[in-house]
């Protein structure tokens, strides 16, 4: 028995024992305060009942097309909704005014955990960065996408859109269809050659190993997104998609690095030869034109000296944010436009008024008259916002419509669902390229329309993309008359990072000579 109470004396609770305890036990309640405070205060919001500890986890666990009727199903609880994924609470806004409070605001400017399955492939670029980390790259970045810059690139746009238009040419004979994969390889060479100032031929060679990865990747990330439970770094990897993504990440990154240390290398002889030589092009008074990649390496020896990997990340976010987000636009454009002959004969109409039938490229003169193609494309990405929705996480409690929404809320704008208040867009499901005519849009809220975002985290692509957009729709409307296939009742959405129509874009096109 003596064994007995000295291992009794050595278990003893001491001073030590007891502050270890209490601390525990006050760190347990204040997180149950907290929690319940939150709950309390995410209650109030009207949303879907749910389960308890589940919330409607179950609900959101189907497939993705079904999983975005979800997502607008709980919005009809109100501008401001809430919903319980398991322990998170969602905020899901489709009010203007709500829409604001968030998006003016120069406090909520972190994205939400989903992005984070975007940080191995684009690292903390634009897109994805915070902080002072964001400032400092916004500043840096903005004067890359000024008019003049961009004015550069009309060129590349008539270029690839001319390689479009012949390969649609062999399509043209009246049979339906899918006519989204030749926009989105065409966007694809469109970017590379302006990001980077590489030629990957897509439209040539859709079989790339660069093209493959960035589709499949894309894919994957998608994937883990709707999925929680291929969320955890430890699923992701026992389901086998690990391995898959990792492999497309080093034909991505290897791509960039190469590129990136190429055009570095001919920046610095360019600069040793400048004062020395002038190039052939210089003589006969041609500018060269300079890719993004070429821009940021000449604010990185100019303004700011950012490592190959700083350069890498940023032009990985633009080919990421920079080329399906165009494409499905421009295919949601044409979708509407080969929907509504009357509209069609109207873009026709104007086409012909500036071009008059000749094939020659696009001005900026040009898309300044494009005012009712302009207004289409704006209409279709009311309807079809090709990021329907956007995410933040509160990092400070905010007031939303009144109601008080604590810090750690994943607060989400439903972009599509926003854009069909019928407060601010009557008869929401028409499409009516009016509606963006000045005086149809002096009375509507600012944050009632914002397919670029709005904000100080807003597109800072959104010329660029106008542009392309305009010049690659226009290049299709000049040659062919499109028919759309499918009824919009019989649509069916996947809204995953961009929001795609699930089985393509099937239509009929018809040389325009023929009518
Ligand atoms: C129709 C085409 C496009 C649409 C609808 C679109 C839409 C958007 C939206 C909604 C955001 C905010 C995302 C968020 O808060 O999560 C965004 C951000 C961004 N976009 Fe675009 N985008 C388009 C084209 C482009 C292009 C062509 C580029 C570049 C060449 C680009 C580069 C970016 C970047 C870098 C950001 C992050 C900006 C920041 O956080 O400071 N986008 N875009």
């Amino acid at each position: 028995m003596t064994w007995l109470r000295t291992e009794l004396l050595r278990w003893a609770p001491t001073d030590l024992h007891y502050v270890f305890l209490t601390s525990i036990l006050a760190l347990t309640l204040f997180w149950l305060f907290r929690r319940q405070r939150k709950i309390s205060m995410i209650e109030k919001i009207p949303g879907p009942k749910g389960l308890p500890i589940l919330g409607s986890a179950l609900d959101v666990n189907v497939a993705p097309s079904e999983l975005f009727v979800k997502l607008c199903d709980f919005c009809e609880y109100g501008r401001v909704a809430k919903v319980w994924i398991g322990p998170q609470p969602y905020l899901l806004i489709s009010g203007a005014r709500a829409a604001e409070v968030i998006l003016s605001s120069q406090k909520h400017l972190d994205k939400s955990r989903d992005y984070s399955f975007l940080h191995p492939w684009l690292g903390t670029g634009l897109l994805t960065s915070t902080g002072t980390k964001w400032h400092s790259r916004r500043k840096l970045l903005t004067p890359a996408f000024h008019f003049k810059i961009l004015e550069d690139f009309v060129e590349v746009f008539n270029q690839q859109s001319s390689v479009m238009v012949q390969r649609l040419q062999k399509k043209a004979d009246g049979n339906t269809f899918d006519i989204f994969p030749y926009i989105t390889l065409c966007a694809l060479d469109v970017i590379c050659e302006t990001a980077m100032g590489r030629v990957v031929g897509a439209q040539a060679d859709s079989d790339s190993e660069y093209v493959k990865a960035l589709y499949r990747i894309g894919s994957l990330v998608q994937q883990r997104q709707a999925r929680p439970w291929l969320q955890p770094d430890l699923f992701f990897k026992l389901s086998g998609y690990q391995k898959e993504h990792d492999a497309c990440l080093k034909v991505l990154h290897d791509f960039s690095n190469d590129t990136i240390r190429s055009r570095r290398f001919e920046y610095l002889e360019g600069k040793k030869n400048e004062d020395q030589n002038t190039t052939e092009d210089e003589a006969i008074g041609k500018k060269k034109r300079l890719a993004f990649l070429d821009l940021l390496l000449e604010y990185s020896e100019t303004v700011s000296r950012l490592s190959n990997e700083d350069i890498r990340e940023e032009v990985d976010t633009f080919m990421f944010e920079g080329h399906d987000t165009t494409a499905a636009a421009i295919n949601w454009s044409l979708y509407l436009i080969g929907s509504n002959p009357e509209i069609q004969a109207r873009v026709h109409e104007e086409l012909d008024s500036i071009f008059g039938g000749s094939d020659r490229p696009i001005t900026m003169a040009d898309l300044r008259e494009m005012k009712l193609t302009e207004n289409c494309i704006k209409e279709a990405l009311r309807l079809f916002p090709s990021v329907p929705s956007l995410a933040r996480e509160l990092k400070e409690d905010a007031v939303i419509d009144d109601y008080r929404i604590p810090t750690g809320t994943t607060v989400t704008v439903v972009t599509y669902c926003l854009h069909r208040d019928p407060e601010q867009f009557p008869n929401p499901e028409v499409f009516d390229p009016d509606r963006f005519l000045p005086e149809n849009c002096k009375s509507r809220h600012p944050y009632a329309y914002v397919p670029f975002s709005a904000g100080p985290r807003n597109c800072i692509g959104q010329k660029f993309a106008l542009m392309e957009e305009k010049i690659l729709l226009s290049h299709i409307l000049r040659s062919f008359r499109v028919e759309s296939t499918v009824k919009r009742e019989d649509l069916r959405l996947i809204g995953e990072l961009v929001l795609r129509p699930e089985n393509g874009n099937p239509v009929k096109l018809l040389p325009r000579e023929a009518h």
